[in-house]
């Protein structure tokens, strides 16, 4: 049972925390922190599939959900980060039903779906140990879509339209770029944008999540109904800490 998907379709807020070290010991430490999911970023981090397979074990023992973000939408790598243990994706960039659907397609197996088929090799299925794992694997996957971009955001209901996305996640980053204010997402007409999505989103009947750009502006997206919501990154947490420790002792 995958406790965030049970989460995000029952509306309970869900707190994460960016992966972006690429480092199983670090990603250890951040999953005894008490978070509710960790994303491992295949996107904007230096992984590699063995990375990310060495944070995956590292963290297996603490109750926290590792949501992966594969660099594209791209079967072939879902195929793969499914296959190491993954259940949870959080996808970049969708902007239309029809890629959503693809995506749908590529976390099942078939006849549902297209996801290739070789549990008696994968981690998914203990190598080959559960027997069931084909039957009921699509029961346990999280697809999380990122709506980030000027078509995302005009397919906003089309895309939470679709059978099997649990969840539509705004990018402040790349949205703030995509209207005109790169590296601003503070704007107040990316700010308006934001505001808008999530509620069409909850409209349309799906979990909002966002990427919140500090514990303030995560309560107040929570207090607008988002229930995916990371609240930081271990590179900001090791910076701030590291900084702020000389700092204290430097008066
Ligand atoms: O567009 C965004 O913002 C995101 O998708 C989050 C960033 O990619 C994340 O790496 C934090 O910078």
């Amino acid at each position: 049972m995958n406790a965030l998907k049970t989460a995000l379709a029952e509306r309970r807020p869900q707190i994460g925390l960016w992966q972006a070290l690429a480092n199983p010991y670090t990603a250890e430490i951040c999953a005894g922190a008490g978070y509710d999911w960790l994303l491992f970023d295949g996107e904007h981090a230096p992984n590699t599939i063995q990375t990310l397979l060495a944070q995956l074990q590292a963290v297996a023992r603490h109750p926290v959900e590792p949501v992966v973000r594969p660099a594209v939408g791209d079967p072939v790598v879902i195929k793969q980060y499914l296959d190491i243990g993954f259940r949870s994706l959080l996808v970049p960039m969708v902007e239309s039903a029809a890629q959503a659907e693809m995506l749908v397609a590529a976390t099942r197996f078939p006849p549902r779906g297209i996801r290739g088929v070789a549990s008696a090799t994968s981690r998914a299925s203990g190598f080959g140990a559960d027997g069931g794992y084909l039957a009921r694997a699509h029961e346990d996957i999280c697809l999380i879509v990122q709506i980030e971009s000027r078509a995302g955001l005009d397919a906003i209901e089309e895309i939470a339209a679709v059978d099997g996305v649990d969840a539509l996640f705004i990018g402040p980053g790349d949205l703030a770029g995509a209207l005109g204010h790169l590296g601003n997402p503070g704007h107040a007409e990316v700010q308006d944008a934001i505001a808008g999505a999530l509620d069409r989103v909850q409209r349309a009947g799906k979990a909002a999540g966002i990427f919140a750009l500090s514990p303030e502006d995560a309560r107040a997206r929570m207090a607008a109904g988002a229930c995916f919501v990371s609240i930081g990154t271990d590179i900001g947490v090791l910076m701030k800490g590291s900084r702020g420790l000389l700092d204290a002792l430097k008066g």
